[in-house]
């Protein structure tokens, strides 16, 4: 791919920029922020790694939007993120002004972008920038599974002392604390978790993936994570310029699969060069199904928030 934009230059932006340089996943990695100078001090930071890590994209910033221009992808990390005690939705109504002000330069100077959504409460924010844009679900999506799912393969390690490596695991629906660990689906080299973990041990593990995201924010205090959702943007991000086609937990628009439609939640897609591919519809059990309407539901209360403030779009 030769240029991706990534817009929001804070710590996720930086880490998903440095990560996204140093594979060569593109020719030229844009950073667009609106902090007067940041977004080129952090290009300039990020070019310098270059005779380490020998790579060869370059990496520049600016404030004005116009370097959005020919993006093939536009990876959005604008707004703010929770403080400790907060939900991702309590930065709702906060970050959707953001998103739309970032929508519109998008539909102005990438407008034939992929757009990869990473701003909180990010399920709620796919499904506005795909309402701003029009864009249809292969081209608006976002990440958050892929993140959970290394958190939940994560503790698995830990709690196995197996090799991350072997395992595989599968999270659902929207990202709060109604998200879906599907322990039915997570295997350690192909063999069902539940040969080597009890029920009580999966069931713990389910609970601290769903809470994962704010384990990390009461320990970090100032700061929610960016080492781990920078490295599950850039693995969505090689999915799509590699044309991988890989099978990954995105936060997709749904048109009636998994019985729900208008909304944008976590659901495993075909990820490649043109973005959701397809979405892989799982045969969920009472249980799991259950949960997944549920966590259909809490996403579903956040979109009706966005009904109050208006959908003015003003594209350019
Ligand atoms: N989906 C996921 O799995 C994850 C989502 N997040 C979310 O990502 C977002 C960013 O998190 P951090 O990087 O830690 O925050 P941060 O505060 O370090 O960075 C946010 C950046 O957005 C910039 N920004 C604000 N308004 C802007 C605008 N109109 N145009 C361009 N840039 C603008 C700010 O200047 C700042 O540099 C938060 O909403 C956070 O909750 C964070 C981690 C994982
Ligand atoms: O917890 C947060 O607010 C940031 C995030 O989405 C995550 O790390 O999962």
């Amino acid at each position: 791919m030769k240029k991706i934009t990534i817009v929001g230059a804070g710590r996720v932006g930086e880490t998903t920029a440095q990560i996204l340089a140093e594979a060569e996943l593109c020719r030229e990695v844009a950073l667009f922020d609106v902090r007067e100078g940041v977004p080129e001090g952090i290009a300039l930071d990020i070019l310098q790694t270059a005779p380490f890590f020998e790579f060869d994209s370059v990496v520049h910033g600016s404030n004005d939007p116009r370097i959005l221009k020919d993006s093939e992808l536009v990876v959005v990390t604008a707004g703010l993120p929770r403080k400790p005690g907060m939900s991702r939705a309590d930065v709702l109504e906060s970050n959707v002004r953001i998103i739309d002000e970032v929508t519109d330069h998008i539909i102005a100077y990438a407008p034939d972008a992929l757009v990869l959504m990473v701003s909180n409460p990010v399920d709620t924010l796919t499904y506005r920038v795909a309402q701003r844009t029009g864009w249809n679900q292969s081209r608006v999506f976002g990440q958050a599974g892929v993140l959970d799912a290394s958190r939940m393969a994560s503790f698995i390690a830990q709690e196995t002392g197996f090799s991350a490596r072997d395992i595989t695991t599968m999270v659902l629906g929207g990202h709060g604390d109604t998200m879906v660990p599907v322990p039915r689906f997570c295997t350690i080299n192909g063999i069902p978790l539940s040969y080597f973990l009890p029920e009580d041990r999966i069931e713990a593990i389910n609970e601290r993936t769903r809470k994962g995201g704010a384990e990390i924010l009461s320990l970090r205090k100032n700061s929610s994570a960016y080492d781990a959702p920078g490295a599950a943007v850039a693995t969505m991000v090689d999915s799509i310029v590699n044309n991988r086609r890989r099978l990954l937990p995105c936060v997709a628009l749904l048109e009636g699969e998994y019985g729900e439609a208008d909304i944008a939640m976590g659901v495993p897609c075909i990820l490649g060069s043109k973005g959701v591919e397809s979405i892989v519809e799982l045969d969920l059990n009472e249980r799991e199904r259950t949960d997944f309407s549920r966590s259909a539901s809490a996403v579903r209360n956040e979109i009706e928030r966005l009904g109050d403030i208006g959908l003015d779009t003003n594209k350019q």
